[in-house]
């Protein structure tokens, strides 16, 4: 797939700027806080409908403006998509494909993809548990669109059934001998909805990390010169065994039962995909306590690169790759490696404050930009 034009309405720090790719690698180039991440962002917006920085869409709109555009030609294989995304100060956003406006945000998703790789991946192995889970179930609603409904099933039921184990501990705490049982009736509801949609999403996840860990094994072996060993692994926090929804679903139901006083004492819930793990061993050890800054570098570039083949693999069409001010930080083997692998055949974005510590091959076939406060200029070196 091909991002062919991109124009910014009132976007961030952009009043009005079109974009046109001319070729597979462009580089955009300037000083810190012009808006180089900015159009990554776009970017990453038009493929996901989510933004890494933000969740507040009045962050994406222009301080002087009351609503943003983006708009995007993208070339597939078989056809040419015009998209467009509106965001607004207050209220709801459009999402619009061949200029057709979309009542579910889930029809958008799917036309582009695009891998993001950034300095804030390094914390894809040292942050805390919800950064890994949060890469898995990006990647997941790339893959299978469908997916983000049913996380977003997944988080309400586990919204309201927080909130009635919170009235619960209330309860209890007026009254340690107060009965609760006018409560049981609905808490078992939310028992069986938590296991219907926590078995959703774990087997999904079990499944994505099942294909992502022999890819990412085979990169991370590549890169460190056959020294290390890699293993990406599911931990869930309901653990099961077969991959049969009736199953998995019994499984959430018996750690229910066994965590219920747990539950009602904490008045929220401690059982589910919330709380799943994903680990990253090296060596049969976990590289959150282990590994030198160099070695997690390698780890994360192996993940990225196997994201981006799986996507490829699964979609039919090589995704678009997305490298925010992380290519002057890998060394000349790393970055040589990178270029190997992107070949001809993804088509990348990539930012830079300084473009003289890249080896020149990335240089040479290069559209290179200039962004300056909000505009974007061809550059000639
Ligand atoms: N809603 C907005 N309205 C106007 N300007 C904004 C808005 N959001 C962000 N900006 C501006 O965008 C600029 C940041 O741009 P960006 O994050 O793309 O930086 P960058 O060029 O990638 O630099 P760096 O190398 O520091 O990441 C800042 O000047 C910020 O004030």
């Amino acid at each position: 797939m091909y991002l062919k034009k991109l124009h910014l309405r009132s976007f961030r720090n952009y009043v009005d700027r079109q974009v046109e790719f001319t070729a597979k690698k462009t580089i955009l180039v300037g000083n810190n806080a012009q808006g180089k991440s900015n159009l990554l962002e776009a970017v990453e917006l038009l493929a996901t409908l989510k933004s890494h920085r933000t969740s507040r869409d009045r962050e994406l709109v222009l301080d002087t403006a009351t609503a943003s555009q983006i708009e995007a030609i993208v070339e597939r294989t078989h056809s040419t998509n015009e998209l467009s995304i509106i965001f607004r100060k207050q209220g709801r956003r459009t999402v619009a494909v061949n200029r057709e406006n979309l009542r579910r945000q889930l029809d958008f998703l799917g036309v582009l993809n695009a891998v993001q790789f950034s300095s804030l991946d390094l914390d894809l192995v040292r942050g805390a548990p919800e950064t890994r889970r949060n890469w898995l179930d990006g990647l997941l609603i790339q893959l299978e669109p469908v997916y983000s409904n049913i996380l977003q099933q997944y988080n309400q039921v586990l919204r309201q059934r927080n909130a009635l184990l919170k009235k619960i501990r209330a309860v209890r705490q007026d009254d340690p001998n107060g009965s609760i049982d006018s409560f049981e009736p609905q808490l078992r509801l939310w028992d069986e909805q938590l296991a219907a949609a926590g078995s959703r999403v774990t087997r999904r996840r079990a499944r994505v990390v099942a294909r992502l860990d022999p890819i990412a094994r085979r990169w991370h072996q590549k890169i460190s010169g056959e020294t290390e060993l890699l293993e990406v692994k599911y931990l869930p926090n309901v653990e099961w065994t077969e991959d049969e929804p009736s199953k998995v679903q019994r499984a959430f139901l018996t750690r229910i039962e066994e965590r219920r006083i747990a539950e009602q004492y904490q008045g929220k819930t401690v059982v589910g995909t919330h709380r799943d793990e994903l680990e990253f061993a090296i060596n049969e050890t976990p590289a959150r306590h282990y590994g030198s800054q160099g070695q997690q570098r390698t780890l994360v570039l192996a993940l990225k690169l196997a994201e981006l083949k799986l996507i490829e693999e699964v979609i039919g069409e090589p995704p678009l790759l997305l490298l925010d001010d992380v290519l002057a930080e890998l060394d000349p083997n790393r970055q040589k490696q990178l270029l190997e692998v992107i070949g001809d055949r993804f088509q990348t974005i990539i930012t830079t404050t300084h473009i003289n510590s890249f080896n020149q091959n990335w240089i040479k076939d290069s559209q290179i930009l200039k962004v300056q406060a909000g505009t974007i200029i061809t550059a000639f070196l």
